[in-house]
């Protein structure tokens, strides 16, 4: 994948200021950005998802130029293209899990029919097991199903990129680890590229290829899962023996 990333968004609200200045040019298939808490992620990946229009700019996915200020181009996110994976998962309360993941594919307004299953949301359905709750509604489910639920639906429209807001956050810590391991499995099985923001270090390790740092609305560093890994357990080892030191 070749994405571009350069765009600039100032936000002020009656207390606080915030400068987005994100410059980004990858060449691999799964990016990571990683940071702390209101460090400009979820507007990034807004921004690239046509959510949010920078002030000025532009964003290049593959070729396709998305956004660009000086151009006047201003792609819709149905344009897109993208399927954007939200960290609550986005499930409509009022639809089963059929018709939400049949919504993207919906010919005009309504909802989906409840027995309405299209092709292409069949074959997520098969491969994520969501058959024996077809019918049940969000509130019915387990979270490891909802972000299957998100995730069929996401795939059902044949993205070309798959945003991923800390998809993991939402679960208890065993199926967290479940979960990074069958979307890892899933990623390397599609070969769909991917943008996933997080701030926890284990997903940016095990789910992309190369992982951007965000603070303060800026992209500080570049490194790979391996740096990234070495250097959590390197402060881990680090923090041990600073413990050490003060029981004695
Ligand atoms: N409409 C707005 N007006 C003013 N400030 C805003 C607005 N939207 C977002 N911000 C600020 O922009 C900053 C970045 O927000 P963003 O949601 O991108 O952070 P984040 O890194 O995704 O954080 P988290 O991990 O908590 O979701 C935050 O400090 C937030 O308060």
């Amino acid at each position: 994948m070749a994405v571009s990333i350069h765009i600039q968004r100032s936000l002020s609200s009656a207390t606080r200021q915030f400068e987005l200045n994100i410059q980004l040019d990858s060449q691999a298939q799964r990016i990571a950005l990683f940071g702390p808490s209101g460090s400009g992620k979820t507007l990034t990946i807004q921004a690239v998802s046509g959510l949010m229009t920078p002030d000025q700019g532009s964003i290049v996915v593959n070729d396709t130029l998305l956004f660009c200020s000086q151009k006047g181009v201003n792609l819709s996110p149905q344009q897109r293209h993208l399927a954007y994976l939200l960290q609550d998962y986005g499930l409509f309360p009022h639809l089963t899990v059929a018709q939400n993941i049949s919504f993207g594919l919906r010919k005009g307004w309504l909802n989906p029919s409840k027995k309405w299953v299209p092709a292409q949301a069949k074959k997520w359905i098969d491969a994520f097991e969501l058959t024996p709750i077809l019918g049940n509604y969000p509130g019915e489910i387990s979270g490891g199903q909802k972000q299957r639920t998100a995730l069929a639906r996401a795939l059902a429209v044949n993205p070309s990129m798959l945003l991923l807001d800390e998809p993991l956050a939402a679960l208890d810590i065993n199926l967290r680890v479940k979960m990074r391991q069958e979307l890892s499995a899933l990623q390397k099985r599609l070969g769909i590229p991917s943008i996933i923001i997080t701030h926890d270090p284990e997903d940016a390790i095990v789910l992309a290829d190369e992982v951007y740092r965000i603070a303060d609305g800026r992209i500080v560093g570049r490194c790979t899962p391996a740096e990234l890994n070495h250097e959590i357990q390197r402060s881990s080892e680090q923090l041990l023996v600073d413990l050490q030191k003060t029981s004695h």
